[in-house]
């Protein structure tokens, strides 16, 4: 008999000013000694820099490593960092924070997470997309011990970011229906409550769609809690089915087609748009809600040119093949993503 197992963080902390509790959270956590902080080049300044005071205010000593992408280097060299360290916090956005997941779970350590953008769903997850020279695997790994997320920092991140976070959390909407047409079709494992917490976690999110502003705290809150939300239904699913279907795949293609490929959750909900119109759902009220939300709706508001959104789309089904999408094996033809992207309004 298989067994269920669900991995959660243990202890999720946030609200404005949390990041100067760091160094208490850390110890509450029982860690000790040395940590290791992996920080972008701009988040070390952000936020990096408040974390290590705090930590060294709790008599931790602190080394650090800037991060600049999510790859396998990036990963090993994380793990070469972490011998004799008790833990690494993943201080930035998501290549930050899986990086740190992916090298805590191979050294057999520890991560805390510290977003410093409500900008996808990887803050508390048991996954972490990695890439290599083919493009991005999705891995399994320890979800973060600790998540701390300090919404005052996350309300000032460029707004940009939000939307994409918001963009990431409404593709739960067509990862859900890509995840039941499997189960349909391939009789792939199925849960219930998943794919329930997933879509709620949607559904509440759009519902406050008109609440999501630039600069609010408030605002901050509110997808930060879809953001840990969608991250839980990933770990109850034990994969990321809940949250990355066909839209995903298209982000991810886009990610290694485009020359200049726009943020993950912005693509993920541009590719929503679309997807949801092959599953012959209420795609106009995908795109109508990411409008409210000011994330981008086409390639031109992507920065994407449409051949590249082309491209994208007639790759897309090679992408995570082992997860049957909307998309099926043979995936789209040229002509079909072409009338697929002018009918949705993604290019002209
Ligand atoms: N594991 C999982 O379950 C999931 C993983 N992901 C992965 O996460 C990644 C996407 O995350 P995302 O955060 O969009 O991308 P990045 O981590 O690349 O961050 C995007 C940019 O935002 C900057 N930034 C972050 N916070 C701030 C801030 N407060 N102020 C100013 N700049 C800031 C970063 O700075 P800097 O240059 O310092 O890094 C970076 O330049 C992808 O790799 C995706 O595959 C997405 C969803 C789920
Ligand atoms: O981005 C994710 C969930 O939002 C994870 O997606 P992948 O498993 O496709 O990498
Ligand atoms: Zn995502």
């Amino acid at each position: 008999m298989d067994f269920n197992r669900v991995k959660l963080p243990r202890e999720i902390h946030s609200g404005p000013g949390v990041i100067k509790e760091t160094g208490s959270i850390c110890k509450d956590l029982k860690l000790s000694g040395r940590v290791l902080i992996a920080s972008g080049p701009r988040t070390m300044k952000v936020a990096g820099e408040k974390v290590i005071n705090s930590l060294q205010e709790h008599d931790f000593d602190v080394e650090t490593i800037i991060i600049d992408a999510p790859s396998t280097d990036a990963v090993e060299a994380v793990q070469d960092r972490m011998k004799n360290m008790s833990a690494v916090l993943g201080v930035g956005g998501g290549k930050v924070i899986d990086v740190a997941k992916m090298a805590a779970t191979q050294s057999g350590s520890h991560s805390v997470s510290v977003p410093t953008a409500a900008s996808h769903d990887g803050i508390s997850s048991p996954r972490a997309s990695i890439k290599n020279e083919g493009g991005s695997i999705s891995l399994k790994a320890e979800p973060p011990m600790g998540v701390i997320a300090d919404t005052q920092i996350i309300s000032q991140a460029p707004f940009r970011l939000m939307a994409s976070g918001c963009g990431d959390i409404i593709s739960n909407y067509t990862a859900v229906l890509d995840w039941k047409l499997a189960h349909r079709l391939l009789n792939e494992d199925f849960s219930d409550s998943a794919s329930a917490l997933s879509l709620v976690t949607a559904e509440m999110l759009i519902k406050s769609a008109g609440d999501i502003k630039e600069g609010l705290i408030e605002s901050a809150a509110i997808v930060v809690k879809a953001l840990i939300s969608s991250g839980m239904a990933i770990s109850i699913a034990g994969n990321s089915r809940p949250a990355s279907g066909a839209e995903h795949k298209f982000s991810h293609a886009l990610d290694i087609i485009a020359p200049k490929p726009a943020l993950h959750g912005e693509q993920c909900g541009v590719g929503t748009i679309m997807m949801m119109y092959l599953h012959g759902g209420d795609w106009e009220f995908i795109r109508e809600t990411l409008k409210t939300i000011k994330a981008p709706v086409n390639a031109r508001e992507l920065g994407i040119e449409p051949e590249y959104i082309i491209k994208a789309l007639t790759k897309a089904h090679t992408i995570r093949k082992e997860r049957y999408t909307i998309l099926g094996d043979r995936g789209l033809t040229e002509a079909a993503a072409t009338k697929l992207a002018r009918k949705t309004g993604v290019i002209d």
